[in-house]
């Protein structure tokens, strides 16, 4: 049978992008949501000519006349509606943070005078508009600070909460189920049988998915056909996304390619010429899409990490391809004419991130991924990769 190639399945996977649409969540619950609709400055930034250093605000018209001693007039601390400078020749001292009293334009700092009796001393030299953060000169009211399409984290939650952005607007999130299967899979509260394993992938799989703030529900079936096929009519009826973990090889009980597509689901491809991941089952019923995911704990966690999350991305409405680049540390060999996507341990060597090889026992070692950072996609035109070869990398986390 014909594989699928990695660029094919990639296309196909991007092809099958749906927009969910857009919903209001509170700005503190937005990180790692996608912006749906800009975040604009009700103010200027800063909002007011700001004092950025503890100490006094005079006018820099004296300084240049030669003044060096000033006479304090008032305290302007942070928070306080703005004062006003009376006397031209005086000061005020001024808190960072608070607004820039009216008739003064600079901030001496508290290290470069002293004060006796009142009077300031001046002992270092000033320049114009020094220690002044001047209102809107980081933005101006009315501008969209942040664009839609953006993958929210700490800066923009704070431009959020500065706006007074209460309720941001954020592209709706699909509904995932991961459905496993497999008699020899136990719950992992249950302690396994000689012959039985905890579940494990699917947790693997429900973290990654964590990092763009979807929660799945789990579903398992046992090996079983008409079991496999009711569990998936019921999931299409409930979600949006059906991941399904095992059952999708040439076992005597890997029923799920059968049972999916006896439930109308439309295969678009099964069996990829990558390593591991080979027998991976992507299709769609109407407004479901379908990843039926090999069993192998690392083959299901490299089709979540290489397919289901650019299609996630893009059906969010960000880029969907979010691999960096590393250079090999070392020359590597590997005899097969398919994509191979080989772990990684990433380190720095200067300013170049570099990929050290680190291979297991094939693809039911999920321990020996504890040990690197990232799946290093070499294609499959080639099988002698060179030390410094520079190649993409899929992180394991983002
Ligand atoms: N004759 C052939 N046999 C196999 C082929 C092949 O081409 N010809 N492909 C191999 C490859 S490659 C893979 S990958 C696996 C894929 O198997 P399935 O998708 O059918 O998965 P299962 O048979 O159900 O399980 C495989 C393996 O993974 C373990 N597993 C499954 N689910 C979980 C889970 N939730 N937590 C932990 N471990 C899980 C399962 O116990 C098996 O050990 O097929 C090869 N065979
Ligand atoms: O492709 Mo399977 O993915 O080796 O284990
Ligand atoms: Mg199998």
């Amino acid at each position: 049978m014909e594989l699928t190639t990695v660029t094919e399945a990639t296309r196909i996977i991007l092809e099958n992008s749906i927009d969910y649409g857009t919903e209001y969540v509170p700005f503190t619950d937005a990180h790692r949501r996608v912006l749906a609709e800009p975040l604009v400055a009700d103010r200027d930034f800063p909002p007011f000519d700001r004092v950025t250093m503890d100490g006094i605000a005079i006018q820099w018209q004296s300084y240049a006349n030669g003044q060096r001693a000033f006479r304090v007039e008032s305290t302007q601390t942070a928070g306080e509606t703005q004062h006003t400078l009376s006397d031209p020749s005086a000061c005020i001292e001024v808190m960072t943070g608070a607004m820039l009293p009216i008739n003064t334009d600079l901030v001496i700092r508290y290290e470069d005078f002293t004060i006796k009796d009142g009077i300031a001393q001046l002992n270092a030299d000033v320049r114009e508009g020094q220690n002044v953060h001047y209102q809107g000169e980081d933005r101006r009211a009315g501008t969209a600070i942040i664009q839609p399409h953006t993958l929210l984290g700490p800066p923009e939650i704070a431009i959020a909460a500065s706006v007074g952005a209460v309720q941001v607007a954020v592209k709706k999130l699909p509904s995932v189920v991961i459905i496993t299967s497999g008699d020899e899979l136990v719950a992992v509260e249950q302690t396994p049988l000689p012959h039985q394993i905890r579940s494990s992938n699917v947790h693997c799989i429900a973290t990654l998915l964590k990092d763009y703030r979807i929660n799945v529900d789990f579903v398992h079936i046992p090996d079983d056909l008409s079991a496999t096929q009711q569990a998936i009519q019921n999931a299409l009826t409930q979600y949006d996304v059906l991941i399904l973990c095992g059952g999708v090889s040439q076992g005597k009980k890997d029923f799920i390619p059968k049972a999916l597509q006896a439930e109308g689901v439309e295969k678009y491809f099964h069996k990829l010429s990558q390593q591991p991941g080979k027998p991976f089952w992507f299709g769609r019923k109407n407004n479901n899409v379908v990843f039926a995911l090999p069993g192998n704990p690392v083959s299901s966690f490299v089709c979540a990490r290489r397919y289901f999350i650019p299609w996630l991305r893009k059906s969010l409405g960000i880029p969907a391809m979010d691999n960096i680049y590393a250079a090999l540390s070392d020359d590597y060999v590997y005899n097969s004419p398919l994509t191979y996507f080989l772990q990684v341990q990433l380190f720095q060597e200067g300013a170049t991130l570099m990929a050290r090889p680190l291979t297991g026992h094939g693809s039911g070692d999920f321990a020996n991924l504890i040990d690197n950072q990232g799946f290093l996609e070499l294609p499959k035109e080639k099988n002698e990769f060179k030390k410094g070869e520079i190649l993409p990398i899929w992180r394991y986390g983002y």
